[in-house]
């Protein structure tokens, strides 16, 4: 690579974000934060700004406008606010590559936007995906724009590929580590907290994707994420039980060889990836060490106690508006318990009650998709309350 490749990074204050900023800062020759983006976390924008002075910076909540821009009044810096300030910035003539570190349906439009201004996308909001997989994929193929996979699965089925592309892929198999919750019966997930459920064995990620993760809906939205990212039937997609969360995902070929991507679990590796697709940089992260995991294990997940996997297989399946309504109601539920105000798997049972209920519609448009995450927001709000009331 010789030209810097100018980055806009949506989710800057994320999990996702803070670790793309550390592998921009190893490689300044390489990649230049163009555009930081927040939500609500003004500090941390702030102080984002003043160490990679990017040409523009997006704060979403719009009560902290003014103060994102007085605290960077002195530097050359552009502020803007809003929804919709999302969608302009990533269509910037300088933008090389739009990194949707955002989480949940809010990387949609923008995603959308970027697509249209011929930009490649780094994407590691799955939510994408799983609300208009068929959509985003379709668009992506007619301006001709690459979806380089950021979630480690995904990225490791696409290091698999390189040099296989034409090779068909006769099934992907995802690992999953299980979660805090692994091996666990449903009565004993009857009283588990907040907290416990915020406590990821192997990776450190934000809030809704740790509870994901708990809830195995993460390994749901990931087989979703997969059928559109790798053009699969639901058929060629299995997940299995990882504990060690060491080998990322495997790709079976059809003469029955396998291949796996491994490494410790570190997300640094498949954002610098994405950014650097298809050549691979140096870099000082830890290394593995076979010594340190004598015992690399799987099991097969467990989809009666764990009920999202099973739901989310189902949605895939059905196709249409049923991932998108899986999604949207899976956003309120993880809010929901995030809150205390339901239990683990109360969890399940809403966004069951939420996929029975709306209704389905086979080949939606976009506009029966974002219809369908509101409708679907608005019945699982109301299943919600139902439960706080009983
Ligand atoms: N963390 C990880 O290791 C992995 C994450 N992913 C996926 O990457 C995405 C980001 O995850 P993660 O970094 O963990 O999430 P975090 O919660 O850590 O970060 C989310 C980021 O998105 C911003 N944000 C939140 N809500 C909105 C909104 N409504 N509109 C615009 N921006 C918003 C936040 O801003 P603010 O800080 O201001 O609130 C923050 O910058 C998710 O889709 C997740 O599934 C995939 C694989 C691994
Ligand atoms: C780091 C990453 O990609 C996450 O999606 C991670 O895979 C979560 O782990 P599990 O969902 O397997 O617990
Ligand atoms: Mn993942």
């Amino acid at each position: 690579m010789s030209k810097i490749k100018h980055i806009a990074l949506l989710g800057a204050t994320g999990s996702i974000g803070t670790q793309t900023l550390e592998v921009i800062a190893a490689h300044p020759e390489l990649f230049k934060a163009e555009v930081l983006t927040a939500h609500r976390n003004a500090a941390l924008l702030i102080q984002q700004a003043r160490t990679f002075l990017p040409n523009v910076v997006v704060i979403g909540e719009e009560s902290l406008y003014e103060q994102v821009r007085d605290a960077l009044a002195d530097l050359p810096i552009k502020v803007y606010t809003g929804e919709k300030a999302l969608c302009e910035v990533v269509q910037m003539e300088q933008i090389d590559v739009v990194l949707t570190a955002l989480v949940g349906y809010a990387g949609l439009q923008p995603t959308l936007h970027a697509i249209r201004a011929g930009k490649p996308i780094a994407l590691a909001n799955k939510e994408t995906l799983v609300v208009a997989g068929e959509l985003v994929t379709a668009l992506a193929e007619e301006y001709r724009v690459p979806i380089l996979p950021v979630d480690s699965e995904h990225s490791a089925i696409f290091q698999c590929l390189v040099g296989e592309f034409h090779n068909p892929i006769e099934k992907i198999i995802l690992t999953a580590s299980g979660g805090p919750f692994r091996g666990m019966r449903r009565a004993e997930l009857e009283t588990v907290t907040r907290a416990q459920a915020l406590k990821h064995p192997n990776w450190e990620m934000g809030a809704k994707i740790t509870i994901d993760s708990a809830s195995m809906m993460n390994k749901g939205l990931e087989v979703i994420e997969a059928k559109w990212l790798f053009g699969l039937a639901p058929e060629q997609i299995e997940v299995i039980v990882h504990p060690q969360s060491i080998i990322h995902s495997i790709v079976q070929f059809q003469d029955s060889s396998m291949k796996a991507q491994m490494g410790l679990p570190d997300m640094r590796v498949p954002i610098q990836f994405a950014l650097s697709y298809p050549d691979r940089l140096q870099a000082t992260f830890p290394r593995f060490d076979f010594l340190a995991y004598p015992a690399l294990t799987f099991e097969q997940p467990d989809m009666e106690t764990f009920r999202n996997l099973k739901l989310a297989f189902w949605a895939l399946e059905q196709g249409g508006n049923a991932p998108c309504v899986l999604n949207a109601s899976n956003e309120v539920v993880v809010e929901a318990f995030l809150r205390e105000k339901i239990g683990f798997l109360a969890m399940s049972e809403v966004i069951e009650d939420c996929l029975a209920r709306v209704p389905y519609q086979a080949n939606a448009s976009l506009e029966q998709l974002i219809a369908s995450d509101e409708e679907a927001r608005a019945v699982s709000a109301e299943l919600i309350q139902k439960l706080v009331n009983k």
